[in-house]
Formats: structure tokens, sequence, C-alpha cells
């Protein structure tokens, strides 16, 4: 088979498992797009806008091993960044791919359309290497096949996005046939001596304490299931108490009798803050310690009996062991260690156990609390959960999962609007889950064009959409008039994005028996999304949100350093 650019790029995709790229046309990428279409199993998925289509290659990141996202040059690419970055922030590898000029104007002093209006078109690409790990420009076809290969291999080992910009008149000119994928898909090792010494370091810091418990942080999330299957083995090995922090929920099986809820500090599961703060032996892995995290640098941080095991290496009290990789670390140390339940049955024998949540009455203005013990009953093993910025990250920690059943939310970068398009691209690789997102109505009015998408390919997503008047979680925050948006007929607009042939639904509830309902149309409803628009009272929220809120508020305040 004769392969062009584009074809190398596709196939390369392709070997990898994706079956979709999103993309959103324009004149620098068409050739790209009309050569990656030669490849088969890489469907094109088109996107409203290209904000969304880098956050729908973002969400497909979640179910596999990449997301690819192509767009046009400047105009397209800009928007997409700021899914890039979060893609970036959450540890996700996103391949974005951007049309760009034709080689022969560069260094002619030509003015392009598209551009910034002069002749040097290299800023991009300068923009592209802050927020990516690897960020080529190909302009000539033969090193087309060496830099894809390079981006690509860079995003897997690096768990980050990389960004690829192929000159228009390049993307069907003829090159090289890939080789054997293993090329690229092959990680790193760690360094031998240095696992086994932090193994051995590891299993000392065990052997002197009394009361581990393990925390699992965000960083796990990207690093794949198996990982997760492996320090759930881990957890069950050591037999300590385990939480998992906010960004984690959901990647320890929570029926495990190791479980025993969120590490959040002061608005932790009950009991969970006093057991990490009476440990003597925190054992740390994938954690991310950011102010949201840390309730305000409020949390307990690292200090020097814990063990804190990342993607790329391990610190053991004092000791640092760069080069040692969780994927290693963690089945090494898994059969060395000793069960140590004595904390968990102390925790255990507290009882901290949930309060059963009352019926609310059917014609009762509906409530967050009747809210969530209807979104509870809809969690099944199957199903993918996302928790959009705002309430409804507080709201989802208090969520029981059953093994199987997936949260994934955007907790380090925080976009709001993040989790329709996210969700879209999710959903186009896992359409048979059942994908339910919380999300507010101050998001929901960034990025709620991408529900048409869901309409076009038939997506079962049900979007709880909570209508609270504005922006709840900044006023907890910090309150003033900008936190009130105008309202929006939220369940009207699906009867906009259907229109003449779609089969989306839109459902307004403002009482728990309408939601009753609501709910079960949506669980019914196979081929189309369903959008249930719950009105809530903007002063009700998550108490968690409350002490949380102050909490940022103070640290976002902190007097400026004199001197
Ligand atoms: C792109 C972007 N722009 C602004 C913000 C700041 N922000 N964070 N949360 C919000 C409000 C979220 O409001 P909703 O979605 O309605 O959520 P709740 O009312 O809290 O349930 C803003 C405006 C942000 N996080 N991301
Ligand atoms: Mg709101």
């Amino acid at each position: 088979m004769e392969y062009t650019v584009g074809q190398y790029l596709a196939t390369r995709l392709a070997q990898l498992g994706l079956n979709h790229v999103f993309a959103v046309a324009g004149d620098y990428n068409l050739t790209l797009l009309d050569e990656m279409a030669k490849v088969e199993d890489l469907e094109q998925v088109y996107c409203c806008n290209e904000l969304n289509c880098g956050f729908a290659g973002e969400g497909y990141a979640r179910s596999r091993v990449m997301g690819a996202s192509v767009v046009t040059f400047s105009v397209g690419a800009f928007s997409a960044f700021n899914a890039v970055g979060g893609a970036f922030a959450e540890n996700l590898p996103l391949l974005l791919i951007s049309g760009a000029p034709n080689n022969n104007d560069y260094g002619s002093g030509h003015i392009l359309h598209h551009t910034m209006g002069y002749s040097d078109y290299r800023y991009q690409l300068e923009m592209a290497k802050q927020i990516t790990c690897e960020a080529v420009s190909i302009a000539h076809a033969n090193e087309a096949p060496c830099l894809i290969d390079h981006a690509i291999r860079s995003a897997l080992r690096n768990r980050k996005p990389a960004y690829i910009e192929i000159s228009c008149n390049i993307a069907n000119e003829p090159c090289t046939e890939p080789g054997p994928i293993s090329s690229i898909t092959n990680s790193l090792i760690s360094d031998d001596e240095s696992l086994k010494a932090a193994a051995q370091a590891c299993l000392e810091a065990l052997e002197n304490a009394k009361n581990p418990v393990m925390i699992i942080g965000g960083k796990i999330r990207s690093a794949g299931c198996v990982i997760s299957k492996k320090i759930t083995q881990l957890g069950k090995q050591l037999g300590c108490p385990v939480a998992t922090m906010a960004q984690a929920k959901g990647l320890f099986p929570e029926e495990e009798p190791e479980y025993v809820g969120t590490y959040w500090g002061e608005i932790s599961s009950t009991g969970v803050e006093e057991l990490v703060r009476n440990s003597d032996c925190r054992i740390y892995i994938g954690a991310v310690f950011n102010d949201y995290s840390t309730v305000g640098w409020e949390c307990q941080l690292l200090d020097d009996h814990d063990i804190w095991i990342s993607t790329h290496h391990t610190r053991i009290g004092k000791k640092e062991f760069s080069g040692v990789y969780l994927k290693d670390f963690i089945p090494v140390l898994t059969p060395l260690v000793k069960k140590n339940s004595a904390y968990l049955e102390q925790f255990r024998a507290k009882n901290h156990a949930a309060k059963t949540i009352p019926v609310a009455e059917g014609q009762a203005p509906l409530t967050t609390v009747e809210l969530c013990r209807q979104i509870q009953g809809m969690i099944t093993g199957d199903t993918t959960l996302y928790l959009e910025t705002g309430d409804s990250w507080f709201h989802g920690m208090h969520f029981k999962l059953p093994n199987g059943a997936r949260v994934e939310s955007e907790m380090q970068w925080g976009h709001i609007g993040w989790s329709i398009p996210s969700m879209f691209g999710y959903a186009v690789s896992e359409p048979n889950r059942r994908n339910i997102i919380m999300v507010g109505d101050g998001s929901f009015q960034l990025t709620a064009q991408e529900v048409c998408q869901m309409i076009r390919r038939n997506l079962p997503v049900i979007i709880i959409l909570i209508n609270n008047a504005g922006y709840t979680i900044e006023v907890k925050i910090h309150d003033g008039p900008y936190n009130r948006i105008k309202n929006w007929d939220y369940a009207g607009l699906i009867d906009v994005f259907n229109a003449e042939d779609g089969k989306g639904l839109g459902i307004k509830a403002k009482n728990g028996a309408e939601l009753e309902k609501a709910v079960q149309t949506a669980l019914a409803h196979k081929d189309g999304p369903t959008l249930i628009e719950v009105e809530i009272d903007a002063q009700d929220c998550s108490p968690d949100l409350v002490v949380w809120g102050k909490k940022v508020a103070k640290a976002n305040g902190r007097a400026p350093r004199r001197g």
C-alpha cells in the first residue's frame, strides 16, 4: 500500500486501538482529513467547535489509550489549546493535530489568513510547547514518520498531550510505511536497583508502622485500569484502611472492606480525616496536593513518615527513588507486604456507616438531598458518572459506587463546561455504559452545543442539569453580581438541537415525583440523550461546599508577602 503522511498518522492511531478521531474542518486541514479518512477503522467524528473537539478527545483518552483531535491553524488550535491545557493538568494523552500553512510560504514573507497577520507562523508551535510534553512541526514528508512516532510515543510515556502540525500541502505526500506499533507503545522500565531499594525501604517503613493508611490520588486515573487493579491488590494485601482523594473517586472499588471513603480534609467522609491525621504511615499513591484538594492548604501534607508513590518516582520517608515507575513498583511490592488490619478494625468498630436518606414528599420542591438520593438509585456497575466543576463535585463524593462504576472529574483544570464535550468523546468510545453527567446551569452554558452531537450519534447520555440560578460554587467562595446568570429553557433546548429528526429528550422536574418519572424515562430512552433540568433553590447546596468555599476564599485572600 502507498502511504501518505495523513495515512501514516491515521494508521498509527488505528494501530493504537483508536476507532475515532474528533475534528473540526478548516482549509488548512481538509487534505489531511481526506487522507486520514482513507484508513479503515478510524472514523472521523465532527464537533461544533474546537474547544469541544479538544475536550471530546480528552474524554476519549479517559476510555482508550489516547484521544486525538484535528483542528485548523490558529483560529482552531487556539480554542483547542484550552482543552489541551486541561489534558495536561489531568495527565491525559490527547494528541492535538493542526493543519498548518503551505510549506512554500515559510520564509516567503507572505501574510496568510487565519494567522496573526505577520509572516512568521512558528508562534503556534511555540505555544503548543508550553502545554504539551512534545510539539512537532511537519513541513517535509520524509521527516513525518519519525516526528509522528516521536510525538505519540512521548504522549503515551508521559501520559500528557502532544502536538503535531502538518503543512497543508504535505498531508497527501507519499511517505514510508509504518512499522510495528511496539516501537511506540513499549514503555520505559524502572531502574532495577532503585526498584529493589525502594521496595526494601517501603517494607521497613511499613514494618515500623502501627497505623498505616493508603490514600489514592487523581494521578492514578491516567495510569489506566490495569494499574488501578494492581493498587486494589496492594490495598487488600496490606489490609489497611484505603481512602480516595476527591480527584480519585471511584479508583478503588468501594465495595471492598478496606475502603473507608473520601479523604478531603475537613470535608472528608465521616471519620476519615481523623484516621489520616492519626496515622503513623500514610501511603499516598498518585496524590495531587493543590489548594482545592487540600481545602485551602489545611489538609495533612507530606511528612517524613509518609510514603509517596507517583507515576514516575517514589519517595519513602526522607529517601527519593527516581526512575521507579508506579506500574513496576506496585507489583513488586504487593507480594512482599505483611497484612496489618488493626487500624481498619479500629475504624470499623466506630461504625461510621452513612444514614439512609428518607424519600422526600413527592410534591415538595426538589432539594439536592432528594436529587442525590435518586441519582444514587441510578448508579450501577456499568455506570460512568461525570461530575462537572461546581456543587456537583461535593454531592458526587457521597455516592456509594458499586464495583465497576466509574467517576470522571476534572478537578485540577476545572474548566466549567468540560463535562458535556468530554462525556461526548467518552460515550463515543463507551456507548454501552450508563453514562450520566451531573452539571450545573453555569457550566452547561459554555459548551451546550455538543449535546447536538450526542443527538446526531444517538448516544443515550443522561444529563442531570442543576438549574440553581447561577454560579453557586463561586457564591460560596466569594459572592457578587457576576455570579448571577441569564436563565435558559435548558430542557427546551433539546427541541432546538433535535431539529427535524433528532431523538433527544428534554424534561423539567421541580419535585421528587416528577424527577422519579423523568429518571425512569431517561433510563428507558436508548436512541438519544435525555436532559433532565432540575429546579433547585439557589441557597440549597452541599454543606461541604460551604465549608470548602470559606477555606478556599481564605487561601485566595492571603495578604501579599511584604519585602
Ligand atoms: C472556563 C472557566 N471559566 C470560569 C470558571 C470559574 N467558575 N468556576 N465555577 C463557576 C460556576 C459554576 O456554576 P454551575 O455550573 O452553575 O455550578 P453550581 O451552581 O455550583 O452547581 C465558575 C464561573 C471556571 N472554573 N472555568
Ligand atoms: Mg449553578
